[in-house]
């Protein structure tokens, strides 16, 4: 059992976050798609040519949702929290959840204040839980452009509360971020896309280097048997295959974005993302075909209601 009296959760909780910038360009934007699994399986995709390159005369990459979920990574080193009065193992840090909500669409390239701050933290005996908000404002503008809630789940970090009253506090209504319930009926549509053995090596060229993702033994003390995938890299798929099932390649229209990281997936592995339309609702859910388990639910909300 680890030791955790030195967690201070009135510490963690005060701890303000000084204010990060943010800069991406094109090239940025490029190889988050190639990170996601842009043109993966056709490199000539006319659906996601323009995430990597400007077609058709077209003067900017377009950029994807997700790579919303980056301009919250500035809080981190090397994949994992340091924070006054939090005690963990960093090896042992899974990504839990991500909530993002998208106010206007990316430019292709900008620069961007980051002002984060602590939403949640819950002890849940076995691991402690943290919320956190970015909202990401255009440095130029001021204009508001997303708001990102990541959960971070702390493997063995919790019992530092009472166990007869487990702390818990948040900002926000509990298991708004969490995944709805998967429908019992058939899905709507089902997209099915390799992630490669590569893939986690392309995907930390974005900005998160956590050696679980690329370090065997790193991977194996955090109990995995090999490298494992990034939470956010198989949300970038899962949403790429609702863009080009429901919202027939027109990204602008996704406005929130939910998920819960179920399951580690493997580099390599197939990613089957199921999904269902309720009204402008997605609820989708991703399995590995291989394992056939459940890695990833969630939902996204459109601003429209598509008519299919
Ligand atoms: C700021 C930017 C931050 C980004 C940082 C990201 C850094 C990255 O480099 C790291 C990664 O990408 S890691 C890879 C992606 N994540 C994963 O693979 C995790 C997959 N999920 C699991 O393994 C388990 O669900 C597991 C282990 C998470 C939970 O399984 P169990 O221990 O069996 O949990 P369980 O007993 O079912 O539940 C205990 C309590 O925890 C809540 N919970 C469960 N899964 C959760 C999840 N995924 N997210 C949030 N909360 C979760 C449960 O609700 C339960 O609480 P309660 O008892 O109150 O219901």
């Amino acid at each position: 059992m680890a030791d955790n009296s030195r967690f201070d959760h009135d510490l963690v909780l005060a701890h303000k976050f000084p204010e990060t910038t943010f800069t991406y360009t094109e090239r940025d934007a490029a190889v988050y798609a190639l990170g996601v699994g842009a043109c993966g399986r056709n490199a000539i995709d006319s659906d996601e040519l323009k995430y990597v390159y400007h077609e058709n005369g077209q003067q900017f990459v377009q950029v994807l949702p997700t790579f919303a979920a980056l301009f919250s990574l500035g809080s981190l080193t090397n994949g994992s929290i340091d924070l006054p009065g939090l005690q963990y193992d960093p090896r042992l840090l899974l990504h839990g959840q991500q909530y993002i909500q998208i106010y206007k669409p990316f430019p292709s390239s900008a620069s961007l204040i980051n002002k984060v701050s602590l939403a949640g933290l819950h002890d849940k005996g076995k691991a402690a839980i943290l919320e956190l908000e970015t909202k990401s404002y255009e440095k130029q503008s001021g204009e508001l452009l997303c708001m990102n809630r990541s959960t971070i789940y702390l493997r063995g970090a919790g019992g530092f509360s009472n166990s007869s009253h487990p702390y818990s506090y948040s900002n926000y209504p509990v298991n708004q971020a969490a995944a709805p319930k998967i429908p019992k009926s058939q899905p709507f549509a089902v997209f099915e896309d390799c992630t490669q053995p590569s893939q986690a090596l392309l995907y930390r060229l974005s900005g998160d280097y956590n050696p679980l993702h690329s370090d065997p033994m790193i991977a194996e003390v955090a109990g995995f048997s090999r490298p494992i995938l990034h939470g956010l890299c198989s949300l970038g798929f899962a949403v790429r295959a609702v863009i080009k099932c429901i919202c027939r390649g027109d990204a602008n229209i996704i406005k929130t974005i939910s998920g819960r990281f179920l399951l580690h997936v493997y580099p390599g592995e197939t990613l089957i993302t199921e999904m269902w339309l309720e009204g402008s609702r997605v609820i989708y859910q991703a399995k590995v075909k291989e394992r056939n388990r459940a890695v990833l639910s969630g939902f996204v909300e459109l601003h429209v209601t598509p008519s299919l």
